[in-house]
């Protein structure tokens, strides 16, 4: 599964002191600084813009920032970020019905490129040729356009969905994300964590950010001891026929998409076990088809 990144929202911050608050930040263990960027038009608040993300990369040129562009032109402000040193370039699905053309504009000027989408659009919307294009897609937890909203729990079966189909892919959370809401935010597969409030006003900023890399570790390291265990079942029986094997196949990515943790039962084990069996016979030594699918490398 990807890395988990920590990347608190700049939009809690003292933002009269940016630059020492983006310091602050990356001194306690941040990997991002997550930027909000608002047009007044996407949603009713206006914050910053290029000049001031210029200001911060001449102050903090280490900096990683993930601009989360909530603008009704997504296309309109790309170069600008880019110049301004904006490392991600998240826009909104909802605001352009050319995302594609969207992506390749950012992908263009060395930015990752990354889709949002709000609590009311569902995973479904994210097409297969759009997610496996983006380096990132963030799920929102609140409507946005303000900071210190509610964390929507009904937003993680999209996560837990959107990891199922895109294994390897960035998977984002954004709003009310704390110390008492990340466990759902852990365990759905997102490896990205924004949060404003739980950082910027905590006592301890360093031990909140430590406190939400762990749990994401911790069921990272979970979800993928439930996928070896049913790779690895000893007791599977194996399926000769090629047709069979790709029925199965079939079958077992349904079971996954349901859910990123869900099982799936022991057609994938019998498919993995006749899987290994065919490697075994090959010289190649990489990840096999459904190792792919599932992120992972199987074993030689
Ligand atoms: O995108 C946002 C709002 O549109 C903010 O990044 C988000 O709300 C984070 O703030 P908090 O953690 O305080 O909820």
């Amino acid at each position: 599964m990807p890395k988990v990144i920590i990347a608190p929202s700049v939009l809690a911050s003292d933002l009269g002191n940016l630059n020492c608050e983006c310091k602050r930040m990356m001194d306690d263990g941040a990997d991002w600084l997550h930027m909000d960027i608002m047009d007044g038009h996407f949603v009713p608040n206006i914050v910053m813009g290029a000049p001031i993300l210029s200001s911060v990369k001449k102050a903090v040129p280490d900096i990683f920032m993930d601009c989360h562009m909530m603008v009704t032109e997504p296309g309109r402000w790309v170069k600008d970020i880019a110049e301004a040193g904006g490392a991600s370039y998240t826009f909104h699905l909802e605001a352009t019905d050319e995302p594609m053309d969207v992506v390749r504009l950012i992908r263009a000027t060395g930015m990752k490129a990354s889709v949002a989408i709000n609590p009311g659009t569902p995973a479904s919307e994210i097409s297969d040729e759009l997610g496996n294009e983006v380096d990132m897609i963030l799920v929102m937890t609140v409507w946005p356009g303000a900071g210190g909203q509610k964390f929507m729990k009904e937003c993680m079966p999209k996560v837990a969905e959107l990891r199922a189909r895109f294994p390897h892919v960035n998977i984002e959370v954004d709003g009310g994300v704390a110390p008492k809401t990340i466990h759902y935010c852990a365990e759905a597969g997102a490896n990205v964590i924004v949060a404003g409030t739980a950082v910027f006003a905590a006592e301890s900023p360093r031990d909140v950010i430590a406190f939400l890399r762990n749990q994401c570790t911790a069921a990272q390291e979970r979800i993928l001891a439930e996928r070896e265990q049913l790779i690895y079942d000893p007791n599977a029986d194996v399926v000769e026929d090629d047709d069979e094997f790709e029925k199965r196949r079939e079958e077992a990515m349904e079971g996954r998409r349901s859910g990123a943790t869900t099982p799936v039962g022991s057609k994938p084990r019998a498919y993995l076990k006749h899987l290994d069996r065919r490697r075994s016979s090959a010289t190649s030594g990489k990840s096999g088809k459904f190792g792919a699918d599932l992120g992972m490398t199987l074993k030689a």
